[in-house]
């Protein structure tokens, strides 16, 4: 099993030494953020940060910087300084290794949806785990009654409604069975009903099957306070590091200030 390669002293830890992330400008008027080489923007600096949490948390404002940040844990986006490291791994290096053991839910479940039918978007994840066709099927079976698909294996994902996608891209990517779990903006989609089941199942996540960490980004506040720890991002940034309660309070204060024009 992968896990059992992992470095025991980094084992259930994140680190960003000096991350900072630049990107082309792709147009005259784009915002030019201080220290910034000519022709590119900054859109994250200064990350120095540990994770060793089992549920992290990611908030701030639109184009803040969460799924730049989110996508470095799995080579889909690489810093232009510093270094991440996940569990030991170097994701812009070892990219394959770390993706073999990260789950990685994107905000647009289609990103993610590669097969003509759920189940065999379903079956296709499970292969790691389940070497016969038969128990793929019938896992896969199971995987989808428990998101609340049940009878939909064959239908394709273009005709299932935006939060039956989410749900299923959730499954796919739990099927996996991954050591780390990021999820973008993960309840988006949902309604009351599967928001709340779908966080439960989420925060349950770390200490079940190999995964020993979740780390998520979402403008779901309530959502956000139930992290043992939560980043509030800003302008690239982090500007706040702390409990999920305290960092949602602290977030809200800083709109409302923005908004009443005290900032
Ligand atoms: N490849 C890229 N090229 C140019 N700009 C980019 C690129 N990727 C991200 N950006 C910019 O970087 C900033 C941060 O984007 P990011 O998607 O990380 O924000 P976010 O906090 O996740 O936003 P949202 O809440 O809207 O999803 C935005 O201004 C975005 O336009």
């Amino acid at each position: 099993m992968i896990s059992d390669r992992l470095p025991a002293a980094s084992a259930g830890s994140i680190t960003f030494r000096q991350v900072g992330v630049e990107v082309p400008t792709t147009s005259p008027g784009q915002e030019q953020r201080p220290g910034s080489q000519p022709g590119t923007v900054r859109i994250l600096e200064g990350l120095d940060l540990e994770l060793t949490e089992a549920r992290v948390c990611v908030i701030g404002a639109n184009g803040s910087g969460k799924s730049t940040l989110i996508r470095l844990l799995n080579g889909l986006v690489s810093g232009s300084t510093g270094q991440v490291s996940v569990h030991g791994l170097d994701p812009a290096v070892q990219t394959a290794e770390v993706r073999a053991q990260t789950g990685f839910v994107f905000t647009n479940p289609l990103v993610q949806l590669v097969m003509p039918t759920a189940g065999e978007d379903v079956e296709l994840s499970l292969r790691r785990t389940h070497a016969r066709r038969a128990q793929r099927r019938s896992a896969a079976a199971d995987l989808l009654t428990e998101f609340g698909l049940g009878g939909l294996a064959d239908r394709s994902v273009y005709d299932l409604s935006g939060g039956q996608r989410q749900r299923l891209a959730l499954a796919t990517v739990l099927a996996t069975d991954p050591v780390l779990l990021v999820a973008d903006e993960p309840t988006t989609l949902l309604d009351l009903a599967w928001t709340l089941d779908v966080q439960q199942l989420l925060l349950s996540r770390p200490g079940i099957g190999r995964c020993r960490q979740l780390v998520y980004t979402t403008h779901d506040l309530e959502f956000a306070a139930l992290a043992d720890r939560c980043l509030v991002m800003d302008r690239g940034r982090v500007v706040h590091d702390a409990a999920g309660p305290d960092a949602v309070r602290w977030y809200r204060e800083l709109v409302h200030s923005r908004r009443t024009g005290q900032d």
